[in-house]
């Protein structure tokens, strides 16, 4: 593994398939032109809109969203996190919240089906029942082992608040963990930032969150705050409130020192 520069997306979807394809995919050209090898895209990054739209529209969604994903990876020569898009799962009328990571030549590396669902009702008056048209994941993600981006684990938004599943990354080896989200704004202004930096910090890993930003549709509004954070839990770049792109070098010395600096891995009593 070499130094590379990692890029974390940041958009606002909307209720528009190929509205937000497009705007997908002129936030990688950037990424790639300001030099990005590894490029994640948020949750619900080709559709965000109301639940029973989601799950009519799933089929087109699912098949025009990996399409999408591995041609962008082919034609501009990098790997792409799909940071997460729904998925059908047979008679069941609910969707697997997805996310996949594509390699240059457009083939799939790895999939992860979101595990813990987001039911719950937010203080500010919002509640949001995942479940209704969710279909949770019963694995743990996976850790693919790349030569040259160092080992990618993978989770999912509302995943972050479960640091059980980030171990069980680290156990596996990951130095670079996706948390794409969607996270809501009223959480994400306490949560969103300590959550990421715990993570990093408590697995020395680096941490790459795609985010989505802004209102999204009726009162549906995200938090934003794309971010790369590195082992020690150092925030390398932040991408504000508005869409566009964090990007940050994850570099394999930083890596190594950090895990010298601080073994706490190696320190772990109650494995
Ligand atoms: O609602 C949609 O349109 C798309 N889905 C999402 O945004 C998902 C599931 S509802 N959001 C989260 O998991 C937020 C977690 C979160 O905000 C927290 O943990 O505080």
């Amino acid at each position: 593994m070499k130094s590379y520069l990692a890029a974390a997306i940041q958009m606002t979807s909307v209720p528009d398939l190929h509205r937000n394809l497009a705007q997908a995919e002129e936030l990688i050209d950037l990424a790639v032109r300001r030099g990005a090898a590894l490029v994640g895209l948020p949750e619900n990054f080709s559709f965000m809109g109301e639940e029973k739209d989601k799950l009519a529209q799933g089929e087109t969604i699912a098949t025009e969203s990996e399409q999408f994903l591995k041609k962008m990876a082919q034609r501009f020569q990098v790997t792409i996190l799909g940071g997460s898009f729904p998925v059908p799962v047979d008679n069941t009328g609910k969707v697997y919240n997805t996310t996949i990571l594509i390699d240059p030549s457009g083939e799939e590396l790895a999939r992860y089906y979101k595990v813990h669902l987001f039911d719950v009702n937010v203080p500010d008056g919002n509640t949001y029942r995942e479940s209704s048209t969710v279909m949770a994941g019963n694995q743990l993600p996976s850790v693919y082992f790349s030569e040259k981006l160092g080992n990618i684990g993978l989770s999912v938004c509302y995943d972050v608040r479960f640091p059980e599943l980030y171990r069980h990354l680290s156990d596996k080896g990951a130095d670079v963990i996706f948390v794409p989200a969607a996270f809501t704004a009223f959480t994400g202004k306490d949560h969103w930032q300590v959550l990421l930096q715990a993570r990093a910090i408590e697995n020395t890993s680096y941490i790459i969150a795609p985010a989505q930003t802004g209102t999204h549709y009726d009162r549906r509004q995200t938090h934003g705050h794309a971010m790369i954070i590195d082992p020690w839990g150092v925030i390398l770049a932040d991408a504000g409130e508005q869409p566009g792109i964090a990007i940050a070098e994850i570099n394999p010395s930083r890596l190594e020192q950090v895990r010298r600096q601080m073994p706490s891995l190696q320190h772990r009593v109650f494995s």
